[in-house]
C-alpha cells in the first residue's frame, strides 16, 4: 500500500544543510493502522509531507498503490492526492461558513459528484462518526472532539486508499482523545482503510497495532503487536 524506500531528506538553506531523514525504509500494508511516533524535531512532519507528496525527497522513493509519487508531475500528483489520500489535521481545518454536511461533501464537489449523491454519502459518514444530529450545524457550534469527527468524515468521503492524521488529538483532552482514537480504530476495522497517525504521544501510539518510531531522523523501532509483520 505505502512503501518508503531508502528515503533521505536534507533541507538546504544557502550554504547550510540540515539532514532530517536518514535512509528510511518501511512498508505499510493495506488495512493497517500505524502510529508514526517521534518527539518534536524528530522529522515526523517532514516524513508526513513527503509521504503525502507535498514535498519531494532529496533521495529515495515513496510508493502509494504501487506508484512512485515523487516522480509524478504536479498536476498528476494533485489529482492523485485528491482521489487516493485523506488528511486529518490537528486543528480540524473546517470551513467556518459551511455546515457540517457541506464541509464533509466538499472533496466530492471538487470531483464533480452530483448533489444528491454527495449528500447521501456525507450523511452516511456523519452517522458513522456519531454526528447524525449535527449535520446542519456550523463548526463553531460543535466541541473540539465533534469538529475532529467532522474532519474524519471529510477525510473518508472520497474513499481514499490511505488517510494521514497529523496529531489528530493534539488539541483535545484525554477523554476526547481516547474517543477519537477509538473511532479511528473502529473505522479502520470496519472500512479497512489504511491509517497513519502521526503523534508525539506514546499513549496514543500504543493504541495502534504497529508503531514506527523516528528519532533524530532515523527509524529506530518498529513494534508489531498482532498487526502485519513489518
Ligand atoms: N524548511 C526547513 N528548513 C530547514 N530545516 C527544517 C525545515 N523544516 C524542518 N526543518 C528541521 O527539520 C527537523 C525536523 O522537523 P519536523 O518538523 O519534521 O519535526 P517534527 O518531528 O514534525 O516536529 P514537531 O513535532 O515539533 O512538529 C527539525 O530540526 C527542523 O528544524
Amino acid at each position: 500500500m505505502l512503501r518508503v524506500q531508502n528515503l533521505s531528506h536534507v533541507f538546504r538553506n544557502g550554504s547550510e544543510d540540515t539532514p532530517v531523514l536518514k535512509e528510511i525504509n518501511f512498508t505499510i500494508h493495506k488495512g493497517e493502522i500505524v502510529a508514526l511516533l517521534g518527539s518534536s524535531g524528530s522529522g515526523k512532519s517532514t516524513l508526513l509531507n513527503l509521504m503525502a507528496g507535498l514535498m519531494k525527497p532529496t533521495e529515495g522513493s515513496i510508493f502509494i498503490a504501487d506508484q512512485a509519487i515523487e516522480k509524478m508531475s504536479e498536476n498528476k500528483l494533485a489529482e492523485f492526492r485528491r482521489t487516493n489520500i485523506g488528511f486529518i489535521f490537528q486543528a480540524y481545518e473546517l470551513i467556518s461558513h459551511m455546515t457540517v454536511r457541506e464541509n464533509v461533501e466538499l472533496p466530492l464537489v471538487f470531483q464533480g459528484v452530483k448533489r444528491s449523491e454527495r449528500r447521501d454519502r456525507a450523511m452516511a459518514l456523519l452517522e458513522k462518526v456519531g454526528l447524525k444530529e449535527k449535520t446542519e450545524m456550523f463548526p463553531s457550534q460543535l466541541s473540539g472532539g465533534q469538529q475532529q469527527r467532522v474532519s474524519i468524515a471529510r477525510s473518508l468521503i472520497t474513499m481514499p486508499s490511505i488517510v494521514f492524521a497529523d496529531e489528530p488529538t493534539g488539541n483535545l483532552d484525554t477523554k476526547t482523545e481516547n474517543e477519537i482514537i477509538n473511532l479511528l480504530i473502529e473505522l479502520n476495522e470496519t472500512l479497512h482503510i489504511t491509517f497513519v497517525i502521526v503523534t508525539h504521544e506514546q499513549e496514543v501510539a500504543t493504541r495502534t497495532k504497529r508503531i514506527i518510531q523516528l528519532r533524530d531522523g532515523y527509524l529506530i523501532d518498529q513494534t508489531v503487536a498482532g498487526g502485519h509483520p513489518a
